[in-house]
């Protein structure tokens, strides 16, 4: 039986693969990833997360079922702590900049102009490559490297790959799910489309990064 994530995951795969060619991932797999380009994300990073544990939270408020409110308000809040943690190690040295980049306010104005005017469950297919991309390179970058025990980016690997953050994944995927389920062929449609365009600033979010993009003016 293929749930409405199978179905998306699958058509975005493309998507997916291309995210995994991209220079940034393969030299933060392999530890060559510059310094500066690794600080111009994190910072990025911090403005981007900023954002999305509002609209986190904006989700969870709108969702019927107190189960999935409390796992979104919880996925929220667990961003603080995340953006403590790796944040402030990585950023320690460097001047904070609070100036979105292109791509960071494109991203981030998209989930908030979904989330606020469409539908919840637009809303839901809106956040769900945040979780299911990031768990996907996190698996992919723990299987594929050679280099555990002296990569400088470890810490951001363990974070996102592996076992820990699974659960809220797939949790994440089901909520989604269920609401697909009830959701007619039109609504159904703009989430696929919605997922999907999703899924493409994720990765112009590590293209941008890696060019560490700036306003053109
Ligand atoms: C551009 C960008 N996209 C996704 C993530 C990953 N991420 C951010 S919040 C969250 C859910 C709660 O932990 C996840 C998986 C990121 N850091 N930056």
């Amino acid at each position: 039986m293929s749930n409405w994530y199978n179905q998306v995951n699958h058509k975005t795969a493309p998507i997916l693969e291309a995210i995994k060619q991209q220079p940034f991932i393969k030299q933060l797999m392999d530890g060559t990833l510059p310094q500066s380009v690794f600080e111009f994300y994190i910072n990025q990073d911090a403005l981007y997360l900023a954002e999305y544990k509002k609209n986190l939270a904006t989700i969870g408020v709108k969702c019927s079922d107190s189960n999935e409110t409390q796992f979104f308000l919880d996925a929220a809040t667990g961003i603080i702590a995340v953006e403590n943690a790796l944040h402030h190690v990585f950023m320690k040295s460097v001047t904070f900049n609070n100036v979105p980049s292109p791509t960071c306010e494109l991203y981030t104005s998209y989930l908030t102009r979904i989330i606020n005017n469409q539908t919840l469950e637009e809303g839901l297919a809106a956040i769900l490559p945040c979780f299911t991309i990031y768990k996907a390179i996190g698996d992919y970058i723990l299987e594929h490297q050679t280099n555990k025990q002296n990569n400088p980016y470890q810490d951001w690997i363990n974070t996102y790959g592996g076992a820990a953050f699974e659960a809220s994944v797939n949790q994440a995927i089901a909520i989604v799910n269920k609401y697909a389920e009830s959701a007619n062929k039109d609504v159904l449609h703009k989430m696929e489309v919605t997922f999907t365009k999703a899924s493409k600033l994720e990765w112009l979010f590590w293209d941008s990064a890696y060019n560490k993009e700036q306003w053109k003016i």
